[in-house]
């Protein structure tokens, strides 16, 4: 009998107890033992993950150390702008390798977690491209994490099924489907469940290293014509951590023994710091890019943490901090100007909404809104969109195609030179708008759902007819706890009321009863809803601000084998 579950790892004999997995000199795996798992996880993969760990934790230490050190300036009252000693990038004459002809058409991207259906649907969806996350939309939970390797190597090799018992259904892939792009967790993130020399895995490296290692033959055969893998890379906030994706890359392929600048990425600009740094991580992996993406949910969040020591920056409601904001929009067009540049994509982001099934004239609406954004995407010069769901393919894709003709991009025809005069100021303008208490509950009930969701293995989740991932969730938490900080005054429903603790006391109090009534009592009690509510609302009335939910929240997800070894984060 083969060692595939958990009973069985625990009737093994006792040294297969200790040794479950065959790692190799200095590397421990505290994951639970799963025989599909033990096939990724096996000792070439783990010494390939070993050796970037190895060779690149010192650089990334520094990195994060350097974001310490930008957000201290940022709190004595700096502002991120351009960087003076890299202005010969900014201003030199350059442009990144050609882009592969297998990703030269990314109109329309589906995004999505690493779930078996949920892959092939997305596949088979008719998006051009399909990225697989395990940053925003997964919970990063051994399970998930294993299971999403274990399903993205069957989905490369072409052999990837599915069977819904419930519904006796089998998935399975269509003869075309979209092109793949992996996105890793951002550097930030640990893997509590892989120690390296005694110490948790950069999670971003486990990630990228198993689906590498294991896919990438395999994937330039069939997908990238002979190029690639495709990776999206999230949540940077300076050019020497897309440098250190870079060596990154170059150490991958030499392992590989395969050429120099077949792995390619596409960078999200979804941090405040970085849109000042477009030039400069384009440059730093112009071998490898194949162009940027506005992450602006992230990108909102991290408008907020970035100034969270300055209390004349307050956000108004999150509804009212769209695309169409001063500061959203020159982003956007200064994103294009400068991948169009560089003679590579730029493509756009996420409209939260998603289709509603039981409400046509809802549905209507929530279609009319994707439609607008998109319009306002391909209008604007973005050569690509992220659609959330199935549902939102087709309309996409039509507005696309309707704007953008026979040519697989706009790279050559629209490059936005009005947009080289956007200023600082233009990219840090205040947000307009108001602040009300629906604002403040609305924010309180997100952010106390979508974390009971994150606890229990979801990362990303319908909420009132919304997508929300852990993106979004983060612009539910850094908005409360501003307002917290510097008693905002809730001027949106013309009563002055100022946000204080007392407040924030009440509204938890009577959106946790709102939650259970729309939850219904058995499902509110079997889920994690109270254990959410009390991280979430620590970490909205903290004196000073966790750097991510997810980082401060991870503890409670990971579990180490054998049951009651102590966790080292
Ligand atoms: C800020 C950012 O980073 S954005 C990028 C990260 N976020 C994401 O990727 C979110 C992706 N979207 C999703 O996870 C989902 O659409 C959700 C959670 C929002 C809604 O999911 P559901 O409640 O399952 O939607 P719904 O019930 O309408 O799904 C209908 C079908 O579409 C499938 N589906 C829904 N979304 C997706 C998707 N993104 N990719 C593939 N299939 C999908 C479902 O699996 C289901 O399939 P089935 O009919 O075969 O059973
Ligand atoms: O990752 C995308 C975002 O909007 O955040
Ligand atoms: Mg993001």
């Amino acid at each position: 009998m083969g060692l595939g579950t958990y009973e069985n790892y625990r009737r093994a004999p006792p040294d297969m107890m200790k040794f479950g997995y065959d790692a190799p000199e200095g590397v421990e795996i505290r994951g639970r033992y799963d025989g599909e798992f033990a096939a990724i996880l096996d000792r070439d993969a783990l010494k390939f993950v070993a050796g970037l760990q190895r060779e690149f934790r010192s650089r990334i230490k520094y990195a994060m150390e350097c974001r310490e050190e930008a957000k201290r300036s940022f709190s004595e009252g700096a502002s991120p702008g351009f960087d003076p000693a890299t202005r010969y990038i900014r201003e030199g004459e350059w442009t990144c390798a050609p882009v592969p002809p297998a990703v030269a058409d990314r109109t329309v991207e589906i995004t999505g977690p690493v779930g078996r259906k949920m892959i092939i649907n997305a596949l088979n969806s008719g998006a051009k491209v399909f990225m697989a996350d395990f940053e925003d939309a997964l919970s990063p939970s051994w399970e998930n994490l294993m299971r999403g390797q274990v399903n993205l190597k069957d989905a490369v090799d072409g052999t990837i099924t599915f069977h819904d018992k419930a519904r006796n259904r089998v998935y399975k892939l269509n003869n075309q489907t979209a092109k793949l792009f992996v996105r890793p967790r951002g550097w930030h993130l640990p893997e509590a469940h892989i120690l390296i020399d005694g110490e948790p895995a950069t999670g971003c490296l486990v990630d990228f290293g198993l689906y590498f290692y294991h896919n990438h033959a395999a994937f330039r055969r069939t997908q990238g014509a002979g190029l690639g893998p495709f990776f999206y890379l999230p949540k940077m906030e300076n050019s020497r951590e897309a440098k250190i994706w870079n060596c990154v890359f170059e150490k991958a392929e030499k392992t590989a023994g395969i050429e120099r600048g077949s792995i390619r990425a596409t960078v999200l600009i979804e941090t405040l710091p970085a849109v000042f740094q477009m030039n400069e991580i384009l440059y730093e992996l112009r071998d490898h890019s194949v162009g940027l993406n506005c992450g602006r949910w992230d990108y909102i969040f991290s408008y907020v943490k970035t100034f969270q020591a300055h209390r004349d920056r307050l956000l108004p409601d999150r509804v009212q901090v769209g695309m169409t904001q001063h500061f959203m929009k020159s982003y956007s067009d200064l994103l294009i100007w400068t991948c169009h540049r560089r003679g590579v994509h730029a493509m756009g982001g996420m409209a939260a909404q998603i289709p509603i099934r039981d409400d046509p004239e809802a549905n209507n609406a929530a279609l009319e809104l994707v439609r607008k954004d998109k319009l306002r995407e391909v209008r604007a010069g973005h050569d690509g969109t992220w659609a959330a769901h199935p549902g939102l393919v087709p309309v996409c894709m039509e507005v696309f195609s309707n704007n953008m003709g026979d040519t697989p991009n706009q790279i050559q025809s629209m490059k936005r030179e009005d947009a080289s005069a956007i200023t600082e100021e233009d990219l840090l303008q205040r947000p307009r708008g108001s602040r009300s208490l629906d604002g403040l509950r609305l924010n309180t009930r997100v952010g106390i759902q979508y974390l009971a969701a994150w606890l229990t293995g979801a990362g990303s989740v319908p909420l009132y007819n919304l997508m929300e991932d852990a993106a979004t969730a983060e612009i539910s938490r850094v908005q409360n706890w501003q307002w917290l900080k510097y008693g905002a005054e809730l001027d949106g429903d013309g009563l002055g009321v100022k946000v204080n603790n007392d407040l924030f006391g009440k509204v938890v109090e009577e959106e946790m009863c709102r939650i259970e009534r729309e939850a219904g009592k058995e499902k509110f009690r079997r889920g994690m809803y109270k254990e959410a509510c009390k991280i979430f609302a620590r970490q909205c009335t903290a004196p000073t601000l966790d750097d991510f939910l997810t980082l401060n929240a991870y503890n409670n997800i990971v579990i180490h084998h054998p049951t009651g070894s102590s966790s080292r984060l």
